[in-house]
């Protein structure tokens, strides 16, 4: 089922164009993952589809019903405010300590609802803005750049934790991703954004397609390449490059 598509979605800001004619569709369930090069669109299309940059031409069309949770690039607030866990969870809206510790849980944070804030790693925090996302069971989840300042074992942890959201809650999610080796192993689709749409498809079809070697460069396409995608219902197996 259709959750989510954009139709000839177009973004400018001033005279500069920054979204041109983008099309994208994401299937309940589905993992999509939008890479491209700094100032590409990405955040913005992200936006625009949770209605908070309305578009110069074009439209999103939500499919009715879902519920979106979304995790931002990042969240400026003063680290030094005694504020727990909880509190954090509660703002703007007062939330059940059922469904905080549910969230929490979910997030991979099982326990730490009264801790305060200031005493978090970055990985822990990054989990509670994910818990944030989830309070209210999205069926449609989108991450901003989540991992932004983790080390790789922090980003991949956060990734697995991303599949087991899927795995339990089945919504769809869109994710924005620098991290190509993790977009390689985590994602369905990979849609491929510098302006307009340069390429798209299975990971294993984008890293082979001309216009992403030419955005990434050989060495990060190369990179991105030497991760095979792995359906756990098949036996894994080494792929010729
Ligand atoms: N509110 C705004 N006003 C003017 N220009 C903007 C605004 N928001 C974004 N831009 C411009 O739009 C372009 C795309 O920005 P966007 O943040 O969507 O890129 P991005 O692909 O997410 O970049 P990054 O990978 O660096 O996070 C940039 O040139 C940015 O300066």
């Amino acid at each position: 089922m259709r959750v989510l598509a954009t139709k000839n979605l177009s973004v400018s800001f001033g005279g500069n164009q920054v979204l041109k004619d983008i099309n994208i569709h994401i299937e309940q369930g589905e993992i999509v993952t939008i890479i491209g090069p700094n100032g590409s669109g990405k955040s913005t299309l992200l936006r625009a589809i949770i209605g908070a940059q309305v578009p110069t031409s074009g439209k999103v069309e939500i499919t009715s019903k879902q519920i979106i949770g979304y995790v931002p690039q990042r969240l400026n607030i003063d680290e030094t405010l005694p504020m727990t866990v909880y509190r954090f969870l509660s703002l703007p809206r007062r939330q059940q300590p059922g469904d905080m510790d549910a969230a929490l849980q979910q997030a991979g944070l099982s326990g730490l609802g009264k801790q305060p804030l200031s005493t978090l790693s970055g990985g822990q925090f990054q989990r509670v803005l994910l818990a944030r996302a989830l309070i209210e069971k999205p069926s449609l989840l989108l991450l901003d750049e989540a991992t932004q300042g983790l080390d790789h074992s922090g980003s991949a942890d956060f990734y697995r934790q991303i599949e087991r959201v899927r795995q339990e809650l089945g919504c769809a999610i869109l994710m924005v991703s620098h991290e190509l080796h993790t977009v390689m192993r985590t994602s369905d689709r990979v849609i491929c954004l510098n302006g307009s749409i340069c390429c798209e498809g299975a990971p294993e079809v984008v890293k082979v397609a001309p216009e992403y070697r030419l955005l990434f460069g050989l060495d990060d396409a190369e990179m991105f390449a030497s991760y095979h995608h792995h359906d756990p219902a098949t036996p894994r197996h080494e792929e010729a490059i």
